[in-house]
C-alpha cells in the first residue's frame, strides 16, 4: 500500500495495550479536529505491530469513516497489542530481538509528521522510547480501565468498566439474597485496585479486596459474622484481581505463548471464607466483559475532549505530552511524568474513606 500524497500535515493515530470502551471515540474526535485543520489521519492498525509490517498496515480516516455509530462501538477499528515489546520482541525461535528500528521506518514509510498515542503505562513506556530513538513528535491520549496511570485524574474506559462491575453487583445481590449466600465478584486491574473500590462501592458490597490493603481472613470472616448479626443472610465480596494470597503470591494464568495474566484469586479468596464462615459461597469473575461494552456517556466525554486537545498540541508543536484531566477539564502533562508516576489506589483518598464510612471491610 503506497501512503496518500500528503496535502498539509499527515498525523498518524494508534491504539495500543488492553481494548477499552471509548476508543473508538477518541479516534472520531481525533479525525474531526484534524480534518478541521485540513490535516490527513492515517490510523495505523493493532498498534505497533502495524508499523512493523511491510507493506506497513494503515487506513486513511475521513469524516466519512468515522460518523455514524462509530462513537457508540466498543473496541476499537484499529485493533490493538499488548504483546510484542519491539524492543524486546519475541521470535519464533524463542530469542528476544530489539526490532525498534524496523518500527520507526514504518513511521517514516508513511511519511508523518506527527503520532497520537492511545495507551496505558506499559504503551506510553514503549512508544516514548520510539519516538525518542527515531526523533518523532509524539503525543499520547490515556486510556485504560485499570486507571493506574499518573498525572491524570481518569483515563478512558475506567468509567465503563466500573458501570459494567456494578451491574454485576445489581445482578449477583438478589441471587444472593435469594440462597443467603455469600458472592465473590472478581474484577480486573492490573495492578492496582481502582475498578474494585469504585463498583464495591457504588454496588453496596460488604467487603473490597485491593492490592494495595493487606488482608486477613479472619477479618473478613468477622465482617460476614457482623452481616449475618444484623439480620441480612447474604454478603457481597469484591476482589481486585491483583490481590495477593495469604502467602504473597499474585495468582495468574499461564496462557499460550508463556503470557501471564491475573486470573483465579477470586475462587482462593471463595474457598477460604467458605472455610472460615461455613457460608455457601460462590465465584463470579468478570475477567473482559469489563472490557467490552459500549462506552459510557462520561468516557465518550473525555475520550472527545481529550481527542480534540491531543490535535491542538500538535497544531502548536507541543510533543512529547499526555492530555489529561484535570480539575473538570483538559490540561497536558509531560508524557515521562505519567509514565514515572503509577497511580495506584491512595490510602488516605476520598474513596477509601468512604468506604470505612459505609462500614465496607477491606478485610484489615
Ligand atoms: N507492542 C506493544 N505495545 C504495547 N504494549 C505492549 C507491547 N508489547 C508488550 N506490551 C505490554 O503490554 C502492556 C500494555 O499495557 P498498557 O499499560 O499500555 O495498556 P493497558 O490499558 O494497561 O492495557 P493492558 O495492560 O491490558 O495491555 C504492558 O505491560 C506492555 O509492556
Ligand atoms: O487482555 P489480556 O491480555 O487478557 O489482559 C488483561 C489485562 O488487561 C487489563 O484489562 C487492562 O490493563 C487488565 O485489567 C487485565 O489484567
Ligand atoms: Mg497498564
Amino acid at each position: 500500500m503506497t501512503a496518500p500524497t500528503k496535502a498539509g500535515k499527515r498525523i498518524g493515530i494508534l491504539t495500543s495495550g488492553g481494548d477499552c470502551a471509548g476508543l473508538n471515540a477518541v479516534i472520531r474526535a481525533v479525525v474531526h479536529r484534524a480534518t478541521g485543520y485540513g490535516w490527513q489521519v492515517l490510523g495505523i492498525k493493532e498498534g505497533t505491530q502495524g508499523l512493523l509490517q511491510r507493506p506497513v498496515q494503515y487506513q486513511t480516516l475521513d469524516l466519512g469513516s468515522v460518523d455514524g455509530h462509530m462513537m457508540r462501538q466498543g473496541g476499537t477499528i484499529l485493533g490493538t497489542t499488548n504483546r510484542g515489546d519491539p524492543f524486546a520482541y519475541p521470535m519464533p525461535d524463542g530469542t528476544l530481538k530489539d526490532r525498534s528500528d524496523e518500527i520507526i521506518g514504518g513511521y517514516r514509510e508513511l511519511g508523518l509528521d506527527a503520532l497520537i498515542g492511545i495507551g496505558g503505562d506499559g504503551s506510553f513506556a514503549i512508544l516514548h522510547k520510539l519516538a525518542q530513538k527515531g526523533g518523532f513528535p509524539m503525543v499520547g491520549v490515556p486510556k485504560t480501565i485499570d486507571n493506574d496511570l499518573g498525572k491524570t485524574e481518569v483515563s478512558v474506559g475506567y468509567d465503563t468498566a466500573v458501570a459494567v462491575a456494578v451491574e454485576a453487583l445489581d445482578r449477583l445481590q438478589p441471587t444472593a439474597a435469594s440462597h443467603h449466600r455469600v458472592m465473590v465478584l472478581e474484577v480486573m486491574g492490573r495492578d492496582a485496585g481502582h475498578i474494585a473500590l469504585a463498583a464495591g462501592i457504588a454496588g453496596g458490597a460488604d467487603v473490597i479486596l485491593i492490592p494495595e490493603i493487606p488482608y486477613s481472613i479472619e477479618s473478613i470472616a468477622a465482617k460476614i459474622q457482623n452481616v449475618r448479626d444484623s439480620g441480612r443472610n447474604f454478603a457481597l465480596v469484591v476482589v481486585s484481581e491483583a490481590v495477593k494470597t495469604l502467602e504473597g503470591t499474585g495468582v495468574k494464568k499461564i496462557l499460550q505463548g508463556g503470557e501471564k495474566r491475573y486470573g483465579g484469586i477470586g475462587d482462593y479468596i471463595g474457598e477460604k471464607i467458605a472455610d472460615a464462615t461455613g457460608a455457601e459461597t460462590r465465584v463470579t469473575v468478570l475477567g473482559h466483559v469489563q472490557r467490552g461494552s459500549m462506552p459510557s456517556p462520561r468516557d465518550r466525554l473525555i475520550a472527545s475532549a481529550f481527542g480534540v486537545h491531543a490535535v491542538d498540541l500538535i497544531a502548536e508543536g507541543r510533543f512529547n505530552r499526555m492530555v489529561a484531566w484535570s480539575n473538570r477539564g483538559v490540561i497536558d502533562v509531560p508524557i515521562t511524568e505519567a509514565i514515572e508516576h503509577y497511580s495506584c489506589v491512595e490510602l488516605d483518598g476520598a474513596l477509601v474513606k468512604t468506604a470505612r464510612g459505609l462500614n465496607i471491610s477491606f478485610g484489615d
